[in-house]
């Protein structure tokens, strides 16, 4: 039997003896869900005059509100805006709450279980399983299978991240192992065979991590926040505190960084209007005479510090933060413009006395201010060459270039872009490995180096085969898969000049300096072992390495071959794509040996550029004009100079019948129509330049030609460049 109404008061219901249900109590509705307004308790005399006072408070109060909202906010006058999720009362007394605007970015929320937070590649959400593992869904159109980010933070239970692969190449699961508390499990989930790892605790926390490591290893190919291991996918430190703020209050900041100035400022304004400290002490004390009624629950500003949600808290922490940040930074900027102000020309004498590091260092930033805004700042008995030359000079003295180096590269760059080369250039670029697809996929790869505690990433989307590292508690070169020929120790921008090549089976590909054998083997392990590979280098000594690397890949479809590349024609002619990877001066590569910033002069440029003119001459003359597969030729170095790259291709496609064709690279910079006084064909945007400070790998240059015909061009305009130059 259920609950009775008392249709007849004070009748007593008979407890007979065989019932078996209790009989239940009559419904009571809790005392605080009654509408104290509906219960009309007299008041007393004291608390009439309390009710007086605070209803002129609330007067003054409103109105003092809503003549600030009214210079802060002119435009603001649809109210129902502001007051949808308020009480009536609330609103008209302006309590502060969420406001729908603030809603959107600021919202409590129960911390989610990891499934509910997963999602693959599309968007789609795994559905946990049963044990609270949680299952993706995996779309792979080989049956390789896939990988599975594993979770070791305790009893979560592993997540198997959603694949969504088009081919076999491999993803990579990062899995950490460094410790049971908090290690981000890295997760693959990727629209195509490329994708992020993402760490999925750190999800939790970030709302996205995959994003963050993505952007980081697209926005800079070996992942620009990775050079630490700060960015990693382990990231331990960043990532816990995050994740402890998320577990320990269950509220998560949605869309914070979203958040638009106006959106703060109206927080802010909110905050700021309140008049919460007119509260006397009288208020409190109705409160604690039992008055419940809404009007008295006015706060001190402690009252309301205790009322805030530790995320409002640590929001309205981090603004002040914000603030006081940004008067420092103005306070700085004043100090420059000031100084900046002050800057003089040294005279001959101080130019004459030398200056310590940090001297020097501020002498830079003076002097790239001034020219940054000339007329303004110039001393004006001094011109802008007097200037450029201090610079150069000051440049030399703090990077420890020669003068001639530093003069190409002011000549090279806009000074802001120069500064970030410089400072790149002295950072060594990401430990990077190429997984032998001859051997093994990178999945696999990857999880065998992360079980001997080595941290990696992929490289960047662009490659299937690439993997980053970030710290290894092993040596790289020695690991058992390393033994094996599971992989190769080279530079990101390694792998691009085979990627253009883009290398088919079955065909008869040359390299001609392919020592020691990096993108030689590359080559073969696209071709998948069949064809023919011939790698040659003039360098005897250094083939033995070739062989070496050859033999440790497992590359079997080589000829390996030690001859002038620039007289290879007279050995062996008619190859469907030839890669040329030319001898150069290394000014790309600085940051892995600094001896180029004092070694390098005219006569080295000079040098290299005919050579490789020679060099890229005879690798057409190699080419089969007619290949029913190829005909490219791929013209790559590892140095910035024009003159050994836009120059040495212009000079290529006047005297042969080639073109250039696009790389099939989609990133890297557009190669130089124009430089200095050189004009070069407008095709030459086709060609792409690389640097350490946009692409954090090594400075590099790739271009890719197509022969049409074996026809040799005798141009004028070139037989007098070479007179020229000689
Ligand atoms: C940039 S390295 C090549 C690196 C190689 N492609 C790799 O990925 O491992 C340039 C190579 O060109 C070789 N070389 C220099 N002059 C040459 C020539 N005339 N003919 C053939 N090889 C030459 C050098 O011995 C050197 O090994």
């Amino acid at each position: 039997m259920g609950r009775k109404a008392k249709f007849s008061e004070g009748t007593k219901v008979k407890k007979g003896p065989g019932r078996k249900a209790k009989k239940q109590k009559d419904p009571a509705i809790p005392s605080h869900l009654i509408d104290g307004s509906k219960i009309k308790k007299p008041l007393s005399r004291r608390q009439k005059q309390r009710a007086l006072k605070r209803a002129k408070k609330n007067a003054d109060f409103l109105e003092k509100r809503n003549t600030s909202k009214q210079r802060q906010f002119p435009k603001e006058t649809d109210d129902s805006h502001n007051s949808s999720i308020f009480t009536e009362g609330e609103h008209d007394r302006g309590i502060l709450g969420f406001t729908d605007d603030n809603q959107s970015w600021l919202k409590p929320v129960t911390k989610k279980k990891k499934g509910e937070q997963f999602l693959g590649s599309d968007g789609e959400e795994a559905q946990p399983d049963s044990e609270g593992s949680i299952i993706g869904e995996e779309t792979m159109s080989d049956s390789e299978g896939s990988v599975v980010g594993e979770t070791q933070s305790g009893s979560e239970g592993s997540v198997v991240g959603e694949e969504t692969m088009s081919d076999s190449e491999g993803s990579v699961v990062g899995e950490t192992q460094s410790g049971s508390e908090g290690s981000v499990v890295g997760e693959e989930a990727m629209s195509d065979s490329e994708g992020s790892v993402v760490g999925e605790e750190a999800r939790d926390s970030e709302g996205s991590v995959g994003e963050e490591v993505q952007t980081d290893s697209e926005g800079s190919a070996a992942g620009e926040g990775h050079s630490g291991s700060e960015g990693s996918v382990e990231g331990e430190g960043g990532h816990q505190e995050e994740m402890n703020l998320d577990e320990d209050e269950n509220y998560k900041v949605e869309g914070l960084d979203e958040m638009n100035e106006a959106d703060e400022d109206e927080v802010n304004n909110e905050f700021e209007d309140a008049d919460w400290d007119g509260v006397d002490s009288d208020e409190v004390s109705d409160q604690e005479d039992g008055d419940n009624s809404h009007s008295s629950k006015r706060y001190s500003d402690e009252d309301h510090e205790d009322d805030l949600l530790p995320i409002e808290k640590a929001a309205k922490k981090l603004r002040k933060k914000q603030k006081q940040e940004e008067k420092l930074a103005e306070e700085e900027l004043k100090m420059n413009v000031a100084d900046r102000d002050v800057f003089t020309f040294p005279s001959e004498s101080e130019l004459k006395e030398p200056l310590g590091l940090q001297e020097v260092q501020r002498r830079i930033r003076d002097v790239v201010a001034v020219l940054s805004d000339f007329n303004k700042l110039r001393d004006k008995d001094r011109s802008r060459s007097e200037y450029l030359e201090l610079l150069q000079k000051d440049l030399c003295t703090y990077y420890s270039y020669n003068k001639f180096l530093m003069e190409r590269l002011i000549q090279l760059f806009p000074l802001s872009e120069l500064m970030e080369f410089l400072e790149a250039s002295e950072v060594q670029r990401p430990l990077t490995i190429r997984t032998n697809s001859l051997k093994t996929r990178r999945r696999d790869l990857a999880q065998a180096l992360i079980n001997r505690g080595v941290n990696l990433d992929p490289v960047g989307n662009w490659t299937k085969v690439g993997l980053v590292v970030y710290s290894s508690t092993v040596p790289i070169g020695a690991t058992p898969e390393y033994l094996a020929g599971h992989y190769i120790i080279q530079g990101a921008s390694s792998l691009l000049p085979v990627m253009a090549l883009a290398p088919q089976e079955n065909e008869r590909i040359l390299d001609m300096c392919a020592a020691p054998g990096g993108k030689s083997s590359h080559i073969a392990a696209v071709m998948k072992n069949t064809g023919v590979l011939f790698a040659n280098d003039i360098n005897a000594d250094r083939i033995k390495a070739v062989v070496g690397n050859f033999h440790r890949l497992g590359v079997v479809n080589s000829v390996v071959s030690s001859c002038d590349g620039r007289k290879f024609s007279a050995v062996m002619k008619g190859y469907d794509r030839v890669l040329l990877d030319a001898p150069c001066s290394g000014t790309g590569v600085v940051a892995k040996d600094p001896s180029v910033k004092t070694t390098k002069d005219e006569t080295d440029i000079t040098r290299c550029f005919t050579l490789q003119r020679q060099l890229l001459l005879e690798g057409i003359d190699c080419l089969k004009a007619n290949s029913s597969t190829g005909g490219y030729i791929v013209y790559s170095t590892c140095s910035i100079l024009p003159e050994e790259n836009e120059w040495v291709i212009d000079y290529a496609l006047k005297k042969r019948d080639v073109k250039l064709v696009p790389t099939g690279l989609d990133f890297g910079t557009e190669g130089f129509t124009s430089y200095r006084h050189h004009r070069f064909h407008p095709t030459m945007k086709l060609t792409r330049r690389f640097y350490p400070h946009t692409h954090n790998m090594d400075g590099f240059f790739v271009a890719k030609l197509k022969k049409f015909s074996n026809n040799i061009r005798k141009s004028n305009v070139v037989k007098e460049e070479e007179e020229h130059d000689t």
